[in-house]
């Protein structure tokens, strides 16, 4: 297993396991983290990290931030909580990601789009109040990222978290998701064709936050196409960029292709919590090089184009 020591800052393919490349380094978000809340984060530390992000968004477009502060308490509630039952889950295969034909995709989900909304409280006292936590720091650490990127991108260093100031709210497509991925009986789904966990595609939305257990199988393409492993690293969080980053960037930050494939742990279930990050549905997004590469688009009109095409099946 990698160790968040050997981070060298800059995402190097490495070799891992037998021929596997892996991702191994990540951003140490040190005085930007939430444990040194309230005190502020000294400009130093606004200017590494967003360097840091920023090199990782040119090029493999995902990386793994440690000392994030956000307790591991809180992330472990959420995993218990939602590991207890699968009730309202989204069924597996109702939802495509893939747009290979004939492949079924095997994962359950559950969409938080605000701690306030919906929640099974009578079969699952324990889920809202847990949600409710992670939810909010998974907030406030996206605006400190949100704010590093401005930063490294020479905005005016309000200007992506101006975009998202209803992130909880009901016109903003963010939203926090619980994924159980089950266990496969032995036998079934032999051949890899036919079955997979989550198929290839590019989040939706600006950034996003990706918490895995230990099962592994969550691969990451880079640039020159070949697919390379995201092991999970405890007490690390994962960060890549979406499409809507991509557009704003004028492809200077990339959303990356991810997959989560069946490994060898098969015979065991999965599960992942996804803090999707959106901008304000009425934000309207075009490339801030002036450089015209995308046509502006509404914030909202992107998410709804994606979600109705991850659903019809
Ligand atoms: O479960 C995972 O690790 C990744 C899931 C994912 O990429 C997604 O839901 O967009
Ligand atoms: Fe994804």
């Amino acid at each position: 297993m990698l160790s968040p020591l050997s981070f060298g800052g800059l995402y190097r393919p490495a070799r891992g396991r037998a021929d596997e490349a892996v991702i191994q380094s990540g951003i140490d978000l040190g005085g930007l983290g939430l444990a040194s809340l309230p005190a502020q984060p000294s400009e130093e530390e606004w200017q590494r990290v967003g360097k840091e992000i920023r090199s990782a968004f040119k090029d493999i477009g995902f990386v793994y931030l440690s000392n994030h502060g956000i307790p591991q308490g809180v992330i472990d509630e959420v995993f218990d909580v939602a590991g207890e039952t699968s009730k309202g889950y989204t069924a597996p295969n109702q939802e495509r990601l893939t747009e290979a034909k004939g492949v079924q995709e095997l994962r359950e989900s559950f969409d938080i789009h605000t701690p306030d909304g919906a929640f099974p409280d009578q079969e699952l006292a324990t889920l809202r109040p847990a949600a409710r936590t992670l939810f909010e720091k998974c907030s406030v650490l996206t605006f400190r990222i949100l704010t590093a990127m401005a930063i490294a991108l020479g905005l005016e260093r309000s200007y992506f978290v101006k975009r998202h100031e209803g992130l909880a709210g009901t016109k903003n497509s963010s939203c926090m998701r619980l994924l159980y991925y089950p266990a496969l009986p032995d036998g079934e789904g032999a051949d890899e064709g036919e079955v997979t966990r989550c198929g290839a595609h590019t989040d939706y939305g600006t950034v996003t936050l990706l918490f895995q257990d230990a099962a592994g199988g969550l691969e990451v393409k880079e640039r020159g196409g070949a697919w390379v492993s995201a092991l999970p690293i405890p007490g690390t969080i994962l960060v890549n960029a979406g499409d809507i980053l991509q557009f704003w960037t004028g492809d200077v930050f990339r959303a990356t292709e991810h997959r989560v494939l069946l490994t060898e742990s098969r015979s065991k279930a999965r599960q992942s919590v996804v803090f999707f990050v959106h901008p304000d549905g009425d934000v309207v997004i075009e490339p801030l090089d002036g450089s015209g590469r995308y046509m502006p688009v509404e914030a909202k009109q992107h998410a709804i184009k994606r979600f109705s095409e991850t659903y019809n099946l």
